[in-house]
């Protein structure tokens, strides 16, 4: 457990309820008009000292406060974890309040805890040593940041931007106290959560409208909530316990949104454009955006062929009038799209579905995509030639590109003005590709002849200068909405997400690399990764300056990177505060200037290992060995292991001399610690040496202090890996047979 955490709590807002009753009070009582917050910082608010000294004096409505949902438990749970002497409630009430604020706190069944009164409540804290704090009030939780203490402020805003690093903004103080126990390596088991055996049901909140049964497949291992991503404090709401969001092109995933969600582990887009979705912020926040790519290329590629023909074969106008009763057969002069030049802007999936089912027509297709091959093109049977010469010699230009900063307005009055005269341009990709305004003015004077758009730059598009245009189909983004579409969708994004919350790995991630390796060998090498890389900062609990990887052997780049972003996400959920996740692990690791360094060394011919190394005094080590199908640790700071580690562990460094494993084995026999299982290991006789003990049983606390308090007994580590039942690495699998002979010498 670490009992370097010394805290600071504050007392109003943080083990009171919100102060707002005190504000109103006082503008009743005292004919005021305090805005609601001002007790929050009633001093920072400037609120006059007579009116602080009534408020909260004997008999003020600070009395009458209610404690914040569980607080005297979970103050109770702190001071069992941290010790009384590293809790502190530092309160800027008045020193005078000091009886009245006593005896509320032992009313309310709080237990003992030292509490200062002081405005200069840094100062305070410096003194006593603190490194944590509990705020609601931002004012005092920037001072502390500004002295280098950890502040959590009990908040609902969203940081702005540029926030220091030392302010962690949570949402109420059940989330700080869970953080702090956390934080503090203590079992977190909070009030309110019943006896902690019942994991709690995930909450996905769906925005947008998506296959009925993807709705089920998700209802049945979540609570699914459906709202409308338009509304914003609706969405907001729904999303503040919410683990996983669903969302197609409506709902705007910004910075503000996520910060809204603060348990938030999955965007997935049930879909393919994630031009809607801020994917910096969401890397930055730990969480994971899925997209089903592919899954509506068809339904978006006939879309396109269906625009084509519905001006082809004037079907719009020619509908309308049949309706009416009016019989025009003269007036509409169909064409054919047989011999006809397509220009074809993008050949990912959707632009391949359009040459596919357009060759059936005998067009001549020209297409433009500099990031496919040339090969590419001959399958597709489509002519590679430059942007302009697309331009200039189609009949149709249809466009099927992402939106990108070098797609916007790829198709503007200049390329406009290089069509052929009488050219039509279709649009099924994205609004933002076509300058809208530049395309109805060509329309207007009839350089173009017609159009078929289905996006638009802003939607729901409610207006725009296409609309009422006599040569323009449109049709309200409904490319991608076919029903065999949205069903193979919402598979895939139904079974990702849940996949993704149990912690599995998925193929559709849009912000993790794409892995070569299949998922459930990646799932075991990266769950032994996570071990090394807990166990790594449990011998090194201070943050290091360098965090080594070193891949011996034959590895792919990419299953390097994940292994490297799980055991740095595992390590830094121990260094720091901050969320982390694969995800964020290198972005947050560069924001507290922890320098990552991955190594190849690719002439080792061995089993691929991989070496995880830190800096510190001394510094630490931990080795991953995999042998393509089974991985686990073979070797801790530089001693090599008959097993893999696994299960409870303690952790010894000490001198080689008799008797010192046998008083280990005799204290944890006093403290009733079962001991399954041991590995010694030594360079020389008399020298350096470690052992693991395996344990059944949790190793308390005193126990441990006592192993340490043994001569020559350097240090001693406590520390749970996944069972080697959870690891696939049965007995006499290839890894335990390529690792017997590295016994220790
Ligand atoms: N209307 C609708 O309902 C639907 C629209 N879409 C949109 O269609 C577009 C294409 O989707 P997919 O084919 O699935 O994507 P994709 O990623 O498979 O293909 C996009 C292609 O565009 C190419 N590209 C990128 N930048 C380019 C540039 N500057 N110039 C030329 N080519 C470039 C890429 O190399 C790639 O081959 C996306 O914007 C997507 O959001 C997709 C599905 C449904
Ligand atoms: O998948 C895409 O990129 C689409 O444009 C389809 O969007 P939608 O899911 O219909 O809002």
């Amino acid at each position: 457990m670490d009992r370097s955490i010394r805290l600071a709590l504050d007392l109003d807002g943080v083990l009171t309820e919100h102060p707002a009753p005190l504000a109103q009070a006082a503008n009743r009582a005292l004919g005021m008009q305090l805005p609601d917050h001002a007790f929050v910082d009633s001093h920072g608010c400037n609120v006059p000292e007579a009116v602080r000294l009534w408020v909260y004096g004997p008999g003020g409505p600070a009395t009458l406060l209610d404690p914040a949902p569980n607080a005297p438990k979970l103050l109770q749970q702190l001071l069992q974890a941290l010790g009384d002497e590293r809790l502190v409630i530092i309160t800027a009430r008045p020193q005078g309040s000091q009886p009245t604020t006593e005896e509320w706190l032992q009313r309310h069944g709080f237990p003992p805890c030292r509490i200062v009164f002081a405005d200069d409540k840094v100062a305070v804290a410096r003194e006593l040593g603190v490194t944590h704090a509990i705020e609601d009030s931002l004012r005092h939780a920037t001072r502390y940041a500004e002295a280098g203490i950890t502040c959590f402020l009990l908040t609902q805003d969203p940081a702005p931007p540029a926030e220091s690093p030392f302010i962690v903004r949570v949402p109420d103080f059940t989330a700080a106290v869970q953080a702090i126990l956390r934080l503090a390596g203590a079992p977190i088991a909070l009030p309110g959560s019943g006896d902690g055996a019942q994991p709690r049901r995930r909450r996905i909140v769906v925005s947008d409208v998506i296959d009925q049964r993807a709705r089920e497949r998700l209802a049945s291992e979540a609570d699914v909530i459906e709202v409308d991503g338009r509304d914003k404090p609706a969405l907001y709401e729904a999303l503040r316990e919410a683990d996983a969001l669903i969302v197609r092109s409506e709902t705007q995933v910004t910075r503000e949104l996520l910060a809204h969600a603060p348990r938030l582990r999955v965007v997935a887009r049930a879909g393919t454009g994630v031009d809607n979705i801020d994917l910096q912020a969401a890397t930055e926040a730990g969480i994971l955006v899925l997209n089903a790519p592919g899954a509506n290329a068809v339904s978006a590629g006939e879309h396109t062929v269906a625009l084509m023909l519905a001006i082809a074969r004037n079907l719009i106008d020619a509908n309308a009038t049949t309706h009416a009763g009016r019989w025009e057969r003269k007036r509409f002069r169909p064409f054919d799209l047989k011999g006809k030049t397509i220009g074809i802007v993008g050949l990912g999936r959707v632009g391949s579905v359009v040459a596919q089912r357009l060759r059936a027509f005998e067009c001549r297709l020209l297409g433009y995509d500099p990031y496919i091959t040339r090969e590419r093109f001959a399958q597709l049977g489509v002519e590679p030639v430059d942007y302009e010469t697309l331009l200039e010699n189609s009949d149709i230009v249809t466009f099927h590109v992402p939106a990108t900063p070098e797609t916007r307005h790829m198709l503007d009055a200049r390329a406009i003005a290089r069509m052929k005269p009488g050219a039509i341009v279709i649009n099924c990709a994205r609004g933002e590709v076509v300058d809208v305004q530049a395309l109805a003015e060509a329309l207007k004077s009839g350089h173009l002849a017609a159009a078929g758009v289905d996006v638009f730059p802003e939607e729901p598009a409610y207006q725009s200068p296409l609309f009422g245009l006599p040569n323009v189909v449109l049709t309200p983004h409904i490319g991608g909405s076919s029903r065999e579409a949205l069903e193979a969708v919402g598979e895939i994004i139904a079974t990702t997400t849940l996949a993704a919350l149990r912690g599995e790995i998925v193929p559709n991630a849009v912000n993790l690399p794409a892995a070569s390796l299949h998922a459930p060998e990646l799932r075991r090498l990266t769950r032994v990764a996570e071990a090394a890389g807990h166990l790594i900062a449990v011998l090194q609990p201070a943050r290091p300056t360098t965090f080594q990887v070193t891949v011996h052997g034959q590895v792919a780049s990419d299953i390097a990177e994940h292994v490297t972003a799980v055991a740095l996400a595992a390590a830094l959920r121990r260094w720091t505060v901050r969320r982390v996740t694969p995800v964020n692990a290198r972005f947050v690791a560069q924001e507290l200037h922890l320098f990552v360094d991955v190594r190849f060394d690719t002439t080792a011919s061995t089993v691929p290992e991989f070496n995880f190394e830190v800096d510190g005094d001394p510094p630490h080590h931990v080795m991953v060995r995999w042998d393509h199908r089974e991985a686990g640790i073979m070797e801790v700071d530089r001693f090599s292991l008959e097993r893999p580690l696994a299960g409870h562990m303690l952790i010894t460094h000490h001198l080689d001399r008799p008797g010192i494993i046998g008083r280990i084995g005799t204290i944890l026999g006093r403290y009733e610690v079962n001991i399954a299982g041991m590995q010694v290991g030594r360079r020389a006789r008399g020298g350096e040496a470690i052992m693991v003990l395996n344990v059944d049983d949790p190793i308390p606390e005193a126990a441990l202090n006592e192993i340490l308090q043994i001569p020559d007994v350097w240090t001693a580590y406590v520390v749970s890996l996944p069972e080697s039942g959870d690891y696939p690495m049965a007995a006499g699998s290839a890894l335990s047979a390529a690792v017997a002979h590295t016994r220790l010498r």
